[in-house]
């Protein structure tokens, strides 16, 4: 028989195929090529709501071709009081000091605020630590919503497909400040790690 990790990793290549939507797995500890996928052997996958206990990290999924009038964005925007709302082309054409920026894109960082984007072209991999420290690498797709609590360990890079469009969205003035590793003295950390233990 089969073993259950192989027979979820087929589950989630099926339902992939069905509906393009975003995956999360634990990252091997390879430090070559940051566009890779950097799965472990064999891969280790996690479920969205798992990923929720163990990170914080929330998931919408929006229908891209109808978000804008069936007021699903507008809902989440409400209830989460997200004010602020612009977008963000990454490639080499459209991003200014485009190897800078993904260079600090991918030093482990936090925010005072949460990290929200929603994406609507391209692809790319959100890394967040997990209560253990554990690195999770999220692939998001065109339709993923993706909201990275204050406080989280985190970093961002393309993957070999190198073009990624997302909306950012934010409660009030935008604030991009990434606080570099080690922050753990600031206080949205403190709140982020009592939260989390609390779960
Ligand atoms: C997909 S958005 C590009 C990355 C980014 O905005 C960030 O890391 O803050
Ligand atoms: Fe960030």
């Amino acid at each position: 028989m089969r073993s259950f990790l192989y027979q979820i990793e087929q589950r989630q290549r099926i339902s992939l195929k069905e509906v393009k939507m975003v995956r999360a797995w634990y990252m091997d500890n390879d430090t070559s090529d940051q566009r890779n996928e950097h799965h472990r052997n064999p891969p280790v996958f996690i479920d969205l709501n798992v990923l929720k206990d163990v990170s914080g990290v929330e998931y919408f999924q929006l229908n891209l071709k109808t978000f804008t009038t069936d007021g699903t964005l507008d809902k989440i925007k409400r209830e989460r009081g997200y004010t602020y709302e612009d977008e963000l082309t990454c490639s080499k054409e459209c991003l200014e000091n485009y190897e800078e920026k993904l260079k600090i894109f991918y030093k482990e960082h936090l925010h005072t605020d949460e990290e929200i984007r929603l994406i609507v072209e391209g692809s790319g991999y959100f890394d967040v630590r997990d209560i253990n420290d554990d690195w999770i690498r999220i692939e998001v797709v065109p339709g993923d919503l993706l909201i990275l609590p204050s406080g989280i360990y985190h970093r961002f890079t393309m993957d070999n497909n190198n073009f990624i469009k997302a909306k950012r969205l934010f409660i009030g003035e935008p604030v991009w400040t990434a606080h570099n590793r080690p922050s753990d003295d600031i206080e949205c950390r403190k709140k982020y790690v009592e939260k989390l233990s609390k779960i």
